[in-house]
């Protein structure tokens, strides 16, 4: 007999150059390229993964275009935030309007993907005892999900994770995801995402909808069978 194949409707945002267009492709079967063209608008791309049918609307990232982003989250079932972990100029922007899209995608109960990628071109420091710890691995995800066990969040305490002032020296930290996650403000464990304020009262939103945090290389094909197998899960 027939089996329907799943239609997935994904949005893939994010700053420019932060490897939108390059995660999409690598999604559709396509393999890594150097030079890429910087998106302009939104493409439209549709490939089959899996047993789903997926549209992919590949956003550009330029800030003119960024008002198109959330124009979009009517249309999605999934919402992927890319972020070049690799540009610290770009860092507390990229964050900042992480915390606006997650904001717009709780309310509206959109899944999101947070994708910290580039990891292949931060470098760990030469001589680890010099920095006074060893070098760290990345972890594969952390997820607020039905998908993921929580057996994934043991160890996992947000008060207890280091806040960083990041610079060139210390931005390989973010390669592990508790400490990224505490960058950008979201305790996984308990379901809520911190947003700096001016004022002295802090400001959470309790996160209903599920949110997953992956770090990746797409040049290396890093971590993204573990990102398209959970896309495929939903
Ligand atoms: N080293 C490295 N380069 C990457 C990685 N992912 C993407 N790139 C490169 O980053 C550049 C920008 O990639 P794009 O995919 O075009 O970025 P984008 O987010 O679509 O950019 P806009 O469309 O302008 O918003 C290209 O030169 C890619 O080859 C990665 O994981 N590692
Ligand atoms: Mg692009």
């Amino acid at each position: 007999f027939f089996i329907f194949p799943k239609e997935l409707s994904i949005a893939v945002i994010g700053l420019q150059n932060s490897g939108k267009t390059t995660f999409t492709n690598l999604l559709g079967g396509k393999s890594f390229e150097a030079d890429t063209i910087p998106t302009l608008g939104i493409q439209i791309n549709r490939f089959s993964l899996g047993n789903s049918l997926l549209n992919v609307y590949d956003l550009a990232g330029q800030t003119r275009f960024q008002p198109l982003w959330e124009r979009c989250f009517d249309k999605v079932d999934l919402i992927i935030y890319m972020i070049d972990l690799s540009d610290l100029s770009c860092l507390a922007d990229a964050f900042s309007k992480l915390r606006q899209v997650i904001r717009l995608s709780n309310t509206d109960r959109i899944p999101l993907v947070i994708i910290g990628n580039k990891i292949d071109l931060i470098k760990d420091p030469i001589d680890p005892m010099a920095h006074g710890e060893a070098t760290e691995k990345p972890q594969a995800n952390f997820s607020l999900s039905k998908y993921i066990p929580d057996s994934m969040l043991t160890n996992y305490n947000f008060d207890d994770i280091e806040t960083l002032k990041l610079d060139n020296s210390n931005l390989y930290r973010l390669k592990r995801i508790d400490i990224l996650s505490k960058q950008i403000g979201i305790d996984v464990k308990n379901h809520i995402l911190h947003v700096p304020s001016s004022t002295s009262d802090k400001e959470h939103i309790s996160l209903n909808a599920d949110i997953a945090i992956f770090t990746s290389s797409c040049k290396n094909g890093d971590y993204i069978d573990e990102i398209t197998s959970w896309i495929t899960q939903l």
